[in-house]
């Protein structure tokens, strides 16, 4: 379904944002894993991590939706998962199928994986690589989906992902609790730390040593885990499209509550800052082992800042947005270091680049990121068709970007909006963006 976001002035209000999608996909994987019933609050009940739950209870877990963002999960303990009798299909999540490859392969099951045209489009040798050297065995469509993978009694290794990705890392980890020996990855550069963090409340040992911005994660194979109650913490990154498009209009104020702070998510909050963006970031709490924080937006004039490299990782799934943040400001704009970009939903070097180019806007690719002339406050032509590629991160930004621009911006099919953020057209409505699909 198309979608069409007009030009308007102000946005106000305040909003809880929708639960972590990577900590609901893996509070559903380690309660299903876990001996004894976790209740999960606050669980994303988007399409992705509703293929998870299926995948888990497909391999004998017992999931149940309880009511509203309230799951209870059973788990099998040390009965161990058992074989899936049909194809895991894990649609457009990357996350959930290269972390179920890592279960799989740890619980030495047989299972048959496969996804949507975009899933299928993605690379899994960089999780098939370090679960073949430690045992597993596979046959896939050249590296891609669909693919067999066939666990075996795995040896520990000690891995360095040619790659900064938390799905790799996490995938290894899982791997590794059901390998015989100690499972050690190492990370040049920190990626997003949920699996080491949620492992841990469900009473696995995992040491962590940090040094220089990476880190060295061991863990050891044959441990159990124990069921706990896991409160999802708020979506830092869902929480960007509101307060961007807070920061974007002329006037109001935008309010996001209960968004985890974790320095290796916050990556745009810093980049928006450098930019001159006025963000006012208060701690309010805590859930699920993660501080909790309201982020509020006002309006502002934006300066071009190219984001460090060493915040990159912290800001991977943003982008795209970055990139409408970057039209909207003062000069131009480089990013380097993304070349990850390439290999999401969508390359989001391409999709993003062609979706400013769509709205008048001179932007330019780069190997490993992009270039963006940026338009000035108000500056941004708009009137385009962006066509989203199956890349729920491309259609919100471009819909964000139609409530700031000169004339209104559509998306040619938003459907893939509701994997990470179903209630994002309730939301920016709310708001008061003036947003129609169909
Ligand atoms: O582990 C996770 O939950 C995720 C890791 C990141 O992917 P990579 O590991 O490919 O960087 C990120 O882009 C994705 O949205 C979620
Ligand atoms: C890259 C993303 O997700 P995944 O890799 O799980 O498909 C994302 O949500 O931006």
């Amino acid at each position: 379904m198309r979608a069409t976001s007009k030009p308007i002035s102000r946005l106000d209000g305040a909003l809880r944002a929708p639960g972590d999608k990577s900590c609901s996909h893996r509070a559903l994987m380690f309660a299903g894993l876990a001996e004894g019933t976790s209740f999960i609050e606050g669980l994303l009940e988007g399409e992705d991590v509703k293929d998870t739950a299926k995948a888990m209870a497909a391999c004998g877990a017992d999931v149940e939706r309880i009511s509203l963002r309230r799951w209870k999960v059973t788990g099998v303990g040390a009965a161990g998962l058992k074989n899936p009798k049909n194809i895991l299909d894990m649609g457009n999540s990357g996350t959930g199928a290269r972390l179920m490859m890592g279960l799989v392969a740890g619980q030495k099951l047989k299972a048959t994986f496969d996804g949507d045209v975009s899933l299928r489009s993605r690379p899994m040798g960089r999780v098939l690589d370090p679960l073949a050297e430690m045992g597993a065995k596979n046959e896939s469509n050249g590296g891609k989906l669909p693919l067999t993978l066939e666990g075996a009694p795995l040896s520990a290794i000690e891995y360095t992902p040619p790659h900064a990705s938390a799905q790799v890392k996490s995938c290894v980890m899982l791997a590794g609790l059901g390998a015989i020996g100690t499972t050690i990855v190492n990370e040049p550069r920190k990626t997003r730390d949920h699996t080491e963090r949620m492992l841990r409340a469900f009473g696995v040992t995992v040491d962590v040593e940090e040094k220089d911005g990476g880190c060295r994660i061991s863990l050891e194979g044959g441990q159990q885990l124990t069921a706990t109650n896991v409160d999802i913490p708020g979506d830092p990154s869902s929480a960007t499209f509101l307060w961007a498009a807070g920061l974007l209009v002329q006037e109001g104020s935008v309010s996001v509550l209960n968004v985890m702070e974790n320095n290796t998510r916050d990556g745009l909050v810093h980049a928006a800052k450098a930019m001159g963006a006025n963000l006012n970031v208060v701690k309010t709490g805590e859930a699920g082992g993660e501080v909790i924080t309201t982020i509020t937006s006002i309006p502002s004039s934006l300066n071009a800042a190219t984001p460090e490299l060493a915040i990159v990782p912290a800001m991977i799934d943003e982008f795209p947005l970055f990139g409408v943040l970057a039209a909207f400001a003062d000069g131009d704009t480089l990013v380097t270091g993304a070349e990850e970009l390439r290999v999401k939903e969508s390359d989001r070097i391409t999709a993003t680049v062609n979706m400013l180019k769509a709205n008048g806007v001179h932007a330019e690719e780069r190997p490993d990121g992009f270039i963006v002339r940026g338009c000035g406050r108000g500056g941004v032509p708009g009137g385009g068709i962006v066509e989203a590629c199956h890349d729920h991160r491309i259609a919100m930004s471009a819909l964000v970007m139609g409530c700031a621009a000169k004339a209104p911006v559509s998306v040619d099919n938003v459907s893939a909006i509701a994997t990470s953020y179903p209630d994002f057209f309730a939301h920016m409505q709310a708001l008061g963006a003036d947003i129609e699909q169909g």
